[in-house]
């Protein structure tokens, strides 16, 4: 296939992205709308190997793709996928939600796995999480948080939070989390109006992208020294590597990325797991 001069980036991306989704493996929706950075890769493949062409105009500015190698085969990511040990209820969680509206918001096992061994490794207690959808990453933190430990659980969405709710019941950990329907923004606003600044040991910030600043000033306060803020979508698809692409929400990504590689009150650490996750680690 080839399209040559007119055709734009993101029309472009989308026929050749459209061509690699594989609905068909164990992870497919979630795959097709999670493994962003690899499919993006595998487009600059497919650019390299002169499957596709780029506007001629726009490929004299672009780097050099980087050389086809196995990150652009999509076995790899069944390969990780398969080496999860996901719970049986985070399974069921996972495959009622992909019959759902939405489905692809929900971060990839891999994904879930990983915030449950960070909470883990911290001995975690307080955490905080904006953005639940259906739960399956509250769900991942809410099992392994000891008895005694809370997940403060925000959205916006009763719906969604009904279906978090059943399963945070079925999973046996509803009394260690704390369902907050509301605007996010709100709801962080009253944790810091009663007393939580430096309470919080971690927090996962996973909703609307573009206040990801405002929510990030926020869960600053709430968490403590050596507390820990991870954000989610902050590859958003590859794109923000794509200096094609210059819609608001990838650059107001950018933006965010940026900022924090110069924040000087956090450690910082761009993870390439799911759409890339930022650890931020409050000095
Ligand atoms: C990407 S999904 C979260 C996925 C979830 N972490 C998971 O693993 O399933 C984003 C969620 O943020 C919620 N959301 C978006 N804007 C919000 C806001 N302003 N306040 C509260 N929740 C919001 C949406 O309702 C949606 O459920």
């Amino acid at each position: 296939m080839a399209i040559v001069g007119t055709a734009n980036a993101c029309l472009w991306r989308g026929i050749v992205l459209s061509g690699l989704r594989n609905p068909g493996t164990p992870f497919g929706r979630v795959q097709v709308a999670k493994c962003g950075q690899q499919r993006f890769h595998k487009l600059q493949c497919f650019a390299e190997q002169g499957h596709i062409e780029q506007p001629k105009s726009a490929r004299a500015n672009l780097p050099a793709p980087p050389k086809a190698n196995e990150l652009c085969d999509s076995r790899v990511i069944q390969y990780v996928q398969a080496q999860v040990r996901e719970p049986e209820i985070l399974r069921n969680l996972r495959e009622e939600t992909n019959k759902m509206h939405g489905s692809g918001m929900q971060v990839t096992p891999d994904q879930g796995q990983f915030l449950a061994m960070l909470v883990q490794l911290m001995g975690a207690e307080r955490c905080i999480e904006v953005g639940v959808f259906t739960g399956y990453s509250s769900l991942a933190v809410a099992l392994v948080l000891p008895d005694s430990g809370c997940l403060v659980a925000c959205d916006r969405s009763e719906a969604s939070l009904a279906v978090a709710q059943k399963y945070f019941k079925l999973g046996g950990v509803s009394h260690k989390v704390s369902v907050r329907l509301g605007m996010a923004i709100d709801t962080l606003n009253e944790l810091l109006e009663h007393g939580g600044a430096g309470r919080y040991d971690l927090a996962f910030l996973d909703a609307d992208k573009m206040m990801y600043p405002q929510y990030y000033e926020l869960l600053l306060q709430l968490v403590r020294p050596g507390g820990l803020i991870v954000v989610d979508n902050v590859l958003w698809h590859g794109t923000v590597a794509d200096p094609l692409v210059v819609d608001k929400r990838t650059q107001s990504i950018r933006d965010f990325n940026d900022f924090l590689l110069r924040d000087s009150r956090i450690d910082y650490n761009l993870v390439s797991i799911g759409d890339g996750m930022s650890l931020c680690r409050k000095r």
